[in-house]
């Protein structure tokens, strides 16, 4: 999917919003282990509840592995209901040598035809590089991540040229030689917006993949005010506080509540902080 496509999906359905298919065989209502593959009926669902309110589903495949073949299985399926026009992304953190992330970017791309893949930045430019050789397909690089761990590491000062950066700022600037605006995306932390306009700075026309809003407590208002561009810039990931709204047999139908609810603050922010 193109930088365009996304944006006319965005401007159609008034929302920026993601769902994360962070699909747990202990969260899920008890009455679905009935079914053969209980994870894809739950995405099923969860899908075709939700899919005219989001722009992008994102499994973080954890929850798939897990499960061994049988959960890959449950994630080509889901793959599989997605509607074509909705931008997928595979939350994978890959990233290797290159010839090993040359074929971590065939298994997500080419088999399994996603749009994107969330990337490690720490091995370097040789191991994010083989990810952005395919076309109409992206690299969401980790910049600022939303979990308590993020200062270990992404907050470090480092000396380049004589003047001082964070880390994470680094990988901002240096990684727009890697790719561009067109294949290269960043996570940014919705719990860290206090670091926002500085990061719009710096990378004023990349879209930002932005988790931690929901269950980890992160503004949604805030990040829109601070880090939208104009074409919107932002894809703002929920998983928890959508697809477990109930664990009951109503649990699509609340998930679409609670979709809906985030997807109207959406229109009120687009309406509000896109510049014209
Ligand atoms: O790459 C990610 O998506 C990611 C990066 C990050 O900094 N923080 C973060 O929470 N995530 C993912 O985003 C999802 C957050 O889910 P909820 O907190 O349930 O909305 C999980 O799949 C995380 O793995």
């Amino acid at each position: 999917m193109t930088r365009q496509q996304l944006f006319e999906q965005i401007q159609r359905k008034r929302s920026y919003l993601c769902i994360g298919l962070d699909t747990d065989i202990k969260k899920i209502p008890q009455h679905l282990l009935q079914h053969d593959d209980p994870l894809f009926e739950f995405n099923r669902q969860i899908i075709e509840a939700t899919a005219d309110l989001c722009v992008a589903y994102k499994p973080n495949i954890a929850f798939y592995e897990a499960h061994g073949p049988k959960g890959w299985v449950s994630l080509q399926k889901t793959l599989d209901v997605i509607p074509q026009d909705i931008f997928t992304i595979a939350d994978a953190k890959r990233g290797d040598i290159g010839n090993t992330s040359e074929l971590y970017a065939r298994a997500f791309f080419d088999q399994m035809n996603f749009d994107s893949i969330t990337v490690a930045p720490y091995m370097g430019i040789d191991s994010v590089s083989p990810f952005l050789n395919f076309p109409n397909k992206w690299v969401i690089l980790l910049a600022l991540t939303s979990n308590p761990g993020h200062e270990d590491f992404q907050l470090l000062s480092v000396v380049s040229e004589g003047k001082s950066y964070f880390l994470f700022e680094k990988v901002l600037l240096n990684s727009q030689e890697w790719g561009s605006a067109e294949n290269m995306m960043y996570v940014v932390g919705a719990t860290r917006c206090d670091y926002v306009e500085r990061i719009r700075e710096l990378v004023p026309d990349h879209f930002l993949l932005v988790p931690g809003v929901g269950a980890q407590g992160g503004s949604l208002e805030e990040i829109s005010k601070y880090g939208m561009n104009k074409e919107c810039g932002l894809l703002v990931n929920s998983a928890r506080q959508i697809i477990y709204a109930s664990s009951g047999e109503d649990f699509a139908e609340k998930a679409r509540e609670a979709a809906l609810q985030v997807q109207q603050e959406m229109d009120r922010f687009l309406n509000e902080y896109l510049p014209i």
